[in-house]
């Protein structure tokens, strides 16, 4: 059995006999390489990073063009770092699972992962002296949603944030304000220039990433503890840019079905590890072959030549519309419906939902008909045939093994973008009425109905883990199903009228009583969500 950590460059045949491709290059001198010149960061190596970006440096240092590794830095999850990083010499495979079976390629470009935060000064201090560094270009993070998080869901300071703002950098507690902090070295350092890059899955998420860091840095300047020149340097985008991106790959959470088939192809390490907190990771990454990343081109210290390994570097309103047209209308509404359902429906698999016919349907209506009429063109990929290849191509290949409940989570950090910036284009078109629309708001009813954790044959199940989950719940908890008298209107409406959670408070744009009476449908009986969504599909439906 080949073991990730094994010689791949004097002795690749037992690799080769996997079927595994192999780095071209020698990890020991990237290493070394590394150390002393680091060129790249990224936050939250967790699956999309093991088959994405880790991946795009590979193919750089292959090519000769990129002479520094990735240092993985995780500010959330150590055992991230100790389970899956450390262990494997921060080896890992990444597996593209092709319709006629999986390509699998040894990844080395990562160099060093550290697990850094108040509690773990020593990684704090190692990543510092990285971001003092003249030589490093870019920060990445893909470090979900929440990871961004300074408010909570009425628009007040977290405990956390409130602590960062009036506290030593040192003792910084969110993960913004660790961000914000080894930015601060990087000032003290001599003004050095960086891109700090989220490729997280919302709109504008250079936007967001500036603003909290920024958040931060003006209690610290306020309380003392950095000076006026710190916020200079922020604002700049010649010393500090936070490009924008839009990503798109679907990465499930590594499945026991290509672990099994990794150990028959004779590789060792294979083993799925579940956090405790929640991360769901292994020694490889399984990812779909189709695969977008549009970034940005502001980099004030230069950049690998990204370009060369398939990224779109372009300018900031192009990236916005490509990412508006994924993120807010033409895939992840579509996922977060199928997410929602298949919790409440008892599916197990995104592939069996997209060929379910009530289902594909109620994504056909959502897509193309409620959300590509507000979407603009970003001209580099065409929406509609966007669409059309995900409805026929990559959400019913069966050899992806996504996951409704994977997509379930954190789902009170996302229908705000999901759902809420295609509200707000109707909202502010004088030609649409927001009013009108009824697969948003049936999906939005269908939210709240998941939040009650009874699925439609009204057994109690599992929901994916959230932030607000617990907070949300507590709201619809005595719903009951088939029980007519029950108030959803006192209830639901604590829901949506949260302006933090859709952009809008959701009666006031006409939506909120329609979504009610979509939720009212829904529990009238075991069964009642199928109902809702066939009867919706065949009477409302033009797709
Ligand atoms: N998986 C996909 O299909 C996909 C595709 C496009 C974009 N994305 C974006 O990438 C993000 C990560 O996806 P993934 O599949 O790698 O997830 P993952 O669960 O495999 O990894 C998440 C990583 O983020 C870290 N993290 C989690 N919560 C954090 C917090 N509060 N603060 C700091 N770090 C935190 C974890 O430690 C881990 O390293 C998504 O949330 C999304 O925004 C994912
Ligand atoms: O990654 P999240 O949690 O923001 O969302 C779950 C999925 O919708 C998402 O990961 C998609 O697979 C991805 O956006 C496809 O590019």
């Amino acid at each position: 059995m080949v073991k990730l950590t094994d010689d791949y460059l004097n002795n690749p045949t037992p690799f080769e006999e996997a079927g595994v491709r192999v780095p071209k290059y020698a990890q020991d001198k990237l290493i070394e390489h590394t150390n002393e010149n680091p060129v790249w960061v990224h936050f939250g190596g967790g699956n999309l990073f093991r088959c994405f970006h880790s991946v795009i440096a590979q193919d750089l240092i292959n090519k000769g063009e990129l002479d520094s590794g990735i240092i993985v830095a995780d500010t959330y999850d150590d055992e991230v770092i100790n389970e899956v990083y450390k262990p494997y010499s921060n080896r890992f495979l990444s597996v593209v699972m092709k319709n006629d079976g999986l390509d699998k390629e040894l990844v080395a470009s990562v160099t060093d992962s550290v697990y850094a935060n108040s509690k773990n000064k020593a990684g704090l201090e190692k990543l510092k002296d990285i971001f003092k560094k003249p030589t490093l270009q870019l920060a990445t993070f893909s470090i979900t949603e929440k990871g961004y998080v300074l408010k909570d869901m009425n628009d007040n300071l977290t405990k956390g944030a409130e602590h960062d703002l009036s506290s030593d950098p040192d003792s910084a507690i969110t993960n913004m304000g660790i961000i914000a902090n080894l930015l601060l070295s990087r000032y003290k350092a001599g003004k050095l220039p960086i891109a700090m890059v989220s490729t997280d899955n919302f709109s504008q998420n250079g936007k967001r990433l500036e603003e909290a860091v920024q958040l931060i840095a003006n209690g610290w300047v306020k309380n003392g503890f950095a000076d006026q020149g710190f916020l200079e340097y922020l604002s700049d985008p010649k010393q500090v840019s936070f490009p924008w991106s839009m990503i798109d790959r679907i990465t499930p959470n590594p499945s026991e079905k290509v672990s099994k088939e990794l150990v028959e192809d004779g590789i060792k390490d294979a083993a799925i590890v579940h956090t405790d907190k929640h991360t769901n990771i292994a020694p490889f990454g399984n990812t779909e072959e189709t695969h977008y990343l549009v970034i940005e081109d502001s980099f004030p210290n230069g950049r690998p030549k990204l370009e060369d390994a398939g990224v779109f570097m372009t300018d900031r309103e192009t990236v916005n519309d490509a990412d508006q047209m994924k993120v807010t209308a033409c895939l992840n509404p579509l996922h977060t419906s199928l997410a929602i359902f298949g919790c409440l429906l008892d599916f197990h698999s995104i592939a069996d939902e997209a060929v379910d016919d009530d289902l594909l349907k109620m994504i056909k209506n959502l897509g193309y008909g409620e959300d590509l009429p507000v979407v603009k063109d970003p001209k580099i990929i065409n929406p509609k045939e966007f669409i059309s290849t995900l409805i026929t191509k990559r959400l019913p290949n069966k050899n992806i093994p996504d996951t409704p409940q994977r997509i379930a989570s954190d789902t009170s950090q996302k229908v705000g973008i999901r759902y809420g910036v295609t509200i707000q284009h109707y909202v502010d078109n004088l030609k649409l009425d927001p009013a009108n629309l009824e697969f948003i708001p049936m999906i939005i009813a269908g939210w709240c109905r998941y939040l009650m954790a009874i699925d439609d044959n009204g057994n109690v199940f599992t929901p994916s883990p959230d932030p607000l989950y617990d907070q949300l719940h507590e709201y619809v908890k005595d719903i009951k199903i088939g029980d007519s008298e029950s108030d959803v209107h006192e209830k639901l409406q604590l829901i949506l009228s949260n302006k933090s959670i859709f952009g809008n408070d959701l009666y006031e744009i006409g939506l909120g009583n329609k979504i009610e009476d979509y939720f009212k449908q829904m529990i009238t009986k075991p069964g009642a969500v199928r109902e809702t969504i066939h009867q919706t599909v065949e009477e409302k439906g033009k797709y």
